[in-house]
């Protein structure tokens, strides 16, 4: 393994990404670097959390001059994944000084415009503001020179592709260097990816141990009426430091988010109709450890980075091996273990056998805890919990409310109601979400094409205005067993 130093990273960007607690290159980046600052076309693939930013944001940063106008553009197909690789970048450019703005939808495009007045040195956006920026000439792309799609193989995708050929035709012609870089390439993407660029080299760090993620991956057969209290089961076993639960449509990470609070969980929910203050607000959150539990749609599914995320879990099953790859890549990055588990009702094992076919890797069944182990999970949970609030110090009306609560019952009984909210809160039959058609029967036997196309809204993430609509309203039924709306995956998606 070499050191940045040998790869023809200059001092100063050594410097700035020693600051950020990199000593050494990954993988991805030992190969990529080299490549990139000798201005190849680089078309990568490593492991999710293996360090692509760093692959193709360090040369970068390296390439950009001070003062020369704009010179790279990075698209990311959702705004939290621009918001995350500008301040990756801004990092690394740390002592270069560079300026790198980030434009997405939803944020007053007023101050982006007086933004990209000052000409920065690098853009990270989403296809959409971009295009909006460029229709209004408030972005020109005459002196671009490096042209990044993280997340390639997404961005090629069917809502993407017509807004990304859009932007790359505005390009200035010849010299623009292109880097492409994803976790899953599948070969009907490759295929396309390629012909944009220039002889491309391709770089794939798949296989290498030290680089493999660290995540434990798991299935569970259960039906859809028991789905919510089996994950609530898992939950108190499993006892996340902080855990991502991906839902397949915005109803559902609706509800399933009311589900968790009543039952006493930190939960909170991220799709595209929320609004992009309160998307951002809710992220923050999480990074900051303000909230174990994120629910999300496939928004979440693609690059973030938030360190501490020790679970992922698929209440609803992916219907593409590359969507599962990087929901759980979410967990077990940077060298770090994680855990994903996934859950199935029985018509959909097809898919399962999908995942492990494209993976080549083989997920393992799990039983749901038993009565018996949740309840010793949430009793020594109370321990815990009670040490940890004891840190904390008491606030006076606290004390003064005890005394006024033993004065009037007997202490223990004052404490076992309180336990038993907390401990039996959960099991309360009366939550229920509204029922989720399963996945159609897929053959097991795996028929050799790649079920690749998907969703045709994928641009739903810039706008989040464009789709609002009828989303189930409420969130979680009180005493409703089923409410059995037809509505196709498609309508929900993001
Ligand atoms: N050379 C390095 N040394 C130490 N940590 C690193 C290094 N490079 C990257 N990291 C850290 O590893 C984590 C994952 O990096 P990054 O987000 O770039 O992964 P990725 O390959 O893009 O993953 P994904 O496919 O999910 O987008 C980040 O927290 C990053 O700061
Ligand atoms: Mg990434």
């Amino acid at each position: 393994m070499k050191f940045f130093k040998e790869l023809g990273v200059s001092e100063k960007t050594i410097q700035a990404i020693e600051d950020m607690g990199f000593e050494k290159p990954t993988p991805i980046q030992e190969s990529s670097i080299p490549l990139a600052l000798n201005n190849e076309d680089i078309l990568g693939q490593a492991q999710t959390g293996t360090g692509k930013t760093g692959a193709f944001g360090i040369p970068l940063v390296e390439k950009v001059k001070k003062g020369e106008g704009v010179q790279a553009l990075i698209l990311a197909p959702t705004r939290e994944l621009a918001a995350q690789v500008g301040e990756q970048l801004k990092a690394f450019a740390k002592y270069k000084k560079l300026n790198v703005n980030v434009i997405f939808g939803g944020m007053s495009i007023a101050k982006q415009i007086g933004d990209l007045k000052r000409k920065p040195e690098i853009i990270v956006g989403t296809p959409g503001r971009v295009i909006d920026h460029i229709n209004r000439r408030t972005l020109r792309l005459d002196s671009i020179n490096t042209l990044v799609l993280d997340e390639a193989d997404e961005m090629m995708n069917m809502g993407f592709i017509d807004d990304v050929t859009f932007i790359m035709d505005k390009l200035p012609k010849g010299n623009v260097q292109t880097l492409l870089f994803s976790a899953t390439m599948p070969k009907a993407i490759q295929e396309l990816v390629t012909r944009f660029m220039h002889d491309p080299k391709i770089v794939k760090t798949m296989n290498q141990n030290d680089s493999d993620p660290q995540i434990e991956e798991h299935y569970t057969i259960v039906k859809e009426l028991e789905k919510l209290d089996t994950f609530v089961d898992f939950l108190d076993v499993h006892r996340p430091e902080l855990a991502i639960v991906f839902g397949r449509t915005k109803r559902r990470v609706d509800e399933l988010t009311s589900a968790l609070i009543a039952k006493g969980y930190q939960a909170e929910g991220l799709h595209g109709d929320i609004t992009q203050s309160k998307r951002l607000e809710v992220l923050k959150k999480f990074r900051n450890d303000a909230l174990q539990i994120l629910v999300a749609t496939d928004v979440a599914a693609r690059g973030l980075d938030i360190s501490g995320v020790s679970h992922v879990y698929n209440f609803d099953i992916p219907q593409d091996a590359e969507s599962y790859t990087h929901r759980i890549g979410r967990t077990g990055r940077a060298g770090k273990e994680g855990m994903a588990l996934t859950f199935v009702n029985p018509v959909e094992m097809g898919y399962v056998r999908l995942i492990e076919e494209t993976k080549k890797k083989k997920i393992s069944p799990l039983r749901p805890p038993n009565k018996n182990e949740v309840e010793a999970a949430r009793k020594a949970s109370i321990f815990e919990k009670i040490r940890k609030w004891q840190e904390k110090e008491i606030n006076a009306e606290s004390y003064k409310l005890a005394t006024e609560l033993v004065t009037e019952f007997e202490p223990q009984e004052v404490i076992a109601t309180l336990v038993n909210e907390f401990l039996y809160r959960k099991d309360d039959d009366n939550i229920q979400l509204s029922f989720e058609k399963p996945l159609s029967r897929r053959s097991t036997k795996g028929d050799g094409k790649h079920p690749y196309k998907r969703g045709g809204n994928r641009k739903d993430n810039r706008g989040s205005k464009r789709r609002s609509g009828n989303q189930g309203g409420k969130g979680y039924h009180k005493n409703k067993k089923s409410s059995n709306r037809t509505r196709t995956f498609k309508d929900h998606m993001k």
